[in-house]
C-alpha cells in the first residue's frame, strides 16, 4: 500500500497520458487545468467544485501536491473564500437527502436531538470520524465572517483527508448561525447567514451545551474539533466539555503543539538554555495564550518549578504589557501568565516590551499585520545571534512581519516561522527557508491518533505528545537545512508519526478505548495507522474503510 499519495510530478518525466491509469489522467488533467487558472478564488471555487464532483481526484490532486495546493484550499486563499462565502457556497437546499455540510443556528435548539439524530440516515457515513465546528466569529486574523466560517471547516476537513487519511466521507463541517457583529455581512442582502447581533455568550453556551451531548450520542467515537471561536466562548467551550467528550480546540491546542515543537527545534538553534530563555507573545488571545501556556507547561515537564516556568514569559496586549498590577480586570485566560512582579513596569508599545525585556523569542499572535517593524527586528538581532521570530497570524496580510523583513532585519540569523506560507529569499547571495507553524502539522495526526485509539477524552497530554512527535519528525536531511518543520510534501507521514505517537500516549493514560491496539508495538501501531488511512488513488473495495 503506497504510504503517501503518487505524487503528480513524476508523471512529467514518466508514461505519456494514454499509459496513465483513468485515476492518474484525471488527476493530471486537473493539474494542468488549476495552473491556467490566473485568479486565486477561481481556482478555490475549481478545487472545491473537483472535492464535491470526484473526491479521489481531489484528494489524489492535493495529497501529491501539497505545496501547491495548501495556499489555495487553506491559508491564505481560504481568507477570501470565507470572506466571499454568500456567492461562492450558498447552503445546500434542504430538501437534498444527503449533506456534506451542516448550517445549525440558535432556532434549532429545541430540534437539536432529532436533527442530529436524523444525521445518522442522511449522512454517507455511518461511522462519522470527525467534525469540525466553528460559528466563524474569529476567522484566521479576518474578525467575525458569521457562516463564512464553514469554509474553514471544510478546509481543515480536507486536510484531515488528505494529510490524515480519514475517510472523507467520515467528516462533517459545521458551522452555526449565532448572527454576526460584522457590519458589512448585516447590511449585506446577499449573505447566506442570518442578519441578526450576534447572541449572547450565555445563549451561545447553552445551544453548545445540548449540541455536543447530542453529537455524543449520535456520533459516540467521532472527535469534534472546535475552529475559530472568538476567544470569550474558545476558553469555555474547551474547559467545559474537554473532560467530557473526545474534542480540543485548535487555536488553542492544535497551535500550542505546532508552536512547541517549533520552538523546540528553535531553542536547540539558538544555542540559548532554556533555563535563559525570555518569551515575549505579542497578542494575548486564545491562540497566544494557548501557546504561552504549551511551551510553559513543556519547561516545567523538562524540570523547572511552576513559577520559574512562568517567569520566562511576557504577554502584550491590546493595552500593553499584561500584568495584574496594570490596573484593568484581567479576563481569565490572561491571569496565569500575566506579570506578577508587583513593580513590573507599566508598558504600553511592543517597542517599549522588546526593549525592557530584550526577548531571545518574539511570537506574533496579535492578527495585526506589519507590526514587527524593521525596528524591532534590528533589536531582536541585537540582544541575539540568532533571534526567534515566529509571525504567526493569518492570513499573509495579518503575519506580523515577512520572511524577507525578518532576513533582512536579522542580517539573515532570523529562526523565523509564520502561519501562512511565505516564498524562501535570496539574501546576500545566500538561500534562506521559512518555516510554516500552522496547526496544520498537528491536526490531521492528532486528530487520526485520536479517531484510531477510539479516544474518550483528549488530555492535554496528548496535545503534548503529538508535539513531540512533529519535532521527532524531521529527517536527517531536514536537521541539517536547519529547518524548523518537515517539507509540507511529507505531511502525511509526518502525521502518521504523531498519530503513532498520540495512540501511545492514549494508552498510557488509559482514555483509548480501542483494545484491538493494545499490548501492540510501535511498529504494528504503525501499520495499524496505515491500513486505515484513505488512498485516493486505491479502489473503493482496496480502501479498509
Ligand atoms: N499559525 C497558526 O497555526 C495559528 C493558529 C491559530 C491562530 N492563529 C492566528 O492568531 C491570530 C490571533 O488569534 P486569536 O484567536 O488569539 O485572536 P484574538 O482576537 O483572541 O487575540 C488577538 C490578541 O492580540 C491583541 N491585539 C490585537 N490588536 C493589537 C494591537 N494593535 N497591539 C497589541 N495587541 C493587539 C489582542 O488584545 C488579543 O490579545 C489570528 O490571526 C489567527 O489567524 C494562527
Ligand atoms: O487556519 C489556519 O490556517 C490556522 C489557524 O487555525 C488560524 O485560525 O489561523
Ligand atoms: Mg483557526
Amino acid at each position: 500500500m503506497p504510504a503517501h499519495f503518487a505524487p503528480s510530478q513524476p508523471l512529467q518525466g514518466g508514461p505519456s497520458p494514454s499509459q496513465l491509469g483513468p485515476k492518474e489522467l484525471l488527476i493530471e488533467r486537473a493539474l494542468t487545468r488549476l495552473r491556467s487558472i490566473p485568479n486565486d478564488l477561481e481556482k478555490y471555487t475549481f478545487l472545491a467544485g473537483l472535492r464535491g464532483r470526484n473526491p479521489d481526484v481531489f484528494y489524489g490532486l492535493v495529497g501529491g501536491n501539497m505545496k501547491e495546493c495548501c495556499p489555495i484550499i487553506y491559508t491564505p486563499v481560504i481568507g477570501l473564500a470565507c470572506q466571499n462565502w454568500s456567492l461562492i457556497h450558498p447552503p445546500p437546499p434542504e430538501s437534498d437527502p444527503t449533506i456534506d455540510a451542516l448550517y445549525l443556528s440558535y432556532s434549532d435548539l429545541p430540534n437539536l436531538p432529532q436533527l442530529i439524530g436524523g444525521l445518522k440516515t442522511r449522512l454517507p457515513h455511518d461511522q462519522m470520524q470527525i467534525s469540525v465546528v466553528t460559528d466563524g466569529s474569529r476567522v484566521l486574523g479576518l474578525g467575525d465572517l458569521g457562516v463564512g466560517g464553514m469554509g474553514i471547516s471544510q478546509g481543515k476537513l480536507s486536510l484531515y483527508v488528505a494529510a490524515g487519511g480519514v475517510n472523507p466521507k467520515a467528516t462533517l463541517p459545521i458551522a452555526i448561525d449565532f448572527g454576526t457583529d460584522n457590519e458589512t455581512l448585516l447590511a449585506d442582502p446577499l449573505y447566506v447567514g442570518q442578519r441578526i447581533r450576534r447572541l449572547s455568550q450565555e445563549k451561545c453556551l447553552e445551544f453548545m451545551e445540548v449540541f455536543m451531548r447530542c453529537m455524543h450520542e449520535t456520533f459516540p467515537n467521532m472527535v469534534i474539533q472546535h475552529e475559530d471561536w472568538q476567544t470569550p466562548l474558545a476558553f469555555p467551550l474547551l474547559h467545559k466539555n474537554r473532560d467530557l467528550y473526545p474534542c480540543f480546540n485548535d487555536d488553542i491546542q492544535g497551535t500550542g503543539a505546532v508552536v512547541l515543537a517549533g520552538a523546540i527545534r528553535a531553542f536547540h538553534l539558538n544555542g540559548v538554555a532554556l533555563k535563559d530563555q525570555k518569551i515575549l507573545f505579542f497578542g494575548a488571545g486564545s491562540s497566544g495564550v494557548g501557546v504561552a501556556e504549551t511551551i510553559c507547561k513543556y519547561f516545567e515537564l523538562q524540570g523547572m518549578s511552576e513559577d520559574e516556568a512562568k517567569s520566562k514569559f511576557w504577554l502584550v496586549d491590546s493595552k500593553g504589557l499584561v500584568a495584574h498590577n496594570r490596573g484593568d480586570t484581567l479576563p481569565s485566560h490572561k491571569k496565569y501568565l500575566a506579570r506578577s512582579e508587583p513593580d513590573a513596569p507599566k508598558l504600553r508599545t511592543l517597542k517599549e516590551v522588546v526593549e525592557h525585556v530584550q526577548p531571545t523569542a518574539l511570537l506574533g499572535l496579535s492578527t495585526v499585520g506589519g507590526t514587527f517593524t524593521k525596528e524591532i527586528l534590528e533589536a531582536m538581532a541585537t540582544y541575539n545571534k540568532r533571534p526567534i521570530v515566529f509571525a504567526l497570524s493569518n492570513p499573509v496580510a495579518q503575519a506580523e512581519c515577512t520572511f524577507e523583513e525578518a532576513v533582512e532585519g536579522t542580517d539573515g540569523r532570523v529562526l523565523y516561522a509564520s502561519g501562512s506560507p511565505f516564498d524562501p529569499v535570496e539574501y546576500k547571495g545566500k538561500r534562506y527557508e521559512p518555516g510554516q507553524g500552522n496547526n496544520m502539522y498537528i491536526f490531521p495526526g492528532l486528530g487520526i491518533g485520536a479517531i484510531l485509539a477510539r479516544v474518550s477524552k483528549i488530555p492535554e497530554e496528548l496535545v503534548h505528545a503529538s508535539a513531540q512527535g512533529l519535532a521527532d519528525s524531521l529527517t536527517p536531511e531536514e536537521t541539517a537545512r536547519h529547518l524548523l518543520y518537515p517539507d509540507i510534501e511529507r505531511i502525511r507521514e509526518v502525521s502518521i508519526k504523531i498519530a503513532v505517537t498520540v495512540i501511545q500516549a492514549a494508552q498510557k493514560l488509559g482514555v483509548d478505548r480501542n483494545e484491538e491496539l493494545r499490548g501492540k508495538s510501535s511498529a504494528e501501531i504503525e501499520a495499524y495507522v496505515r491500513k486505515g488511512m484513505y488512498h485516493p488513488l486505491l479502489e473503493a473495495e482496496q480502501q479498509a474503510q
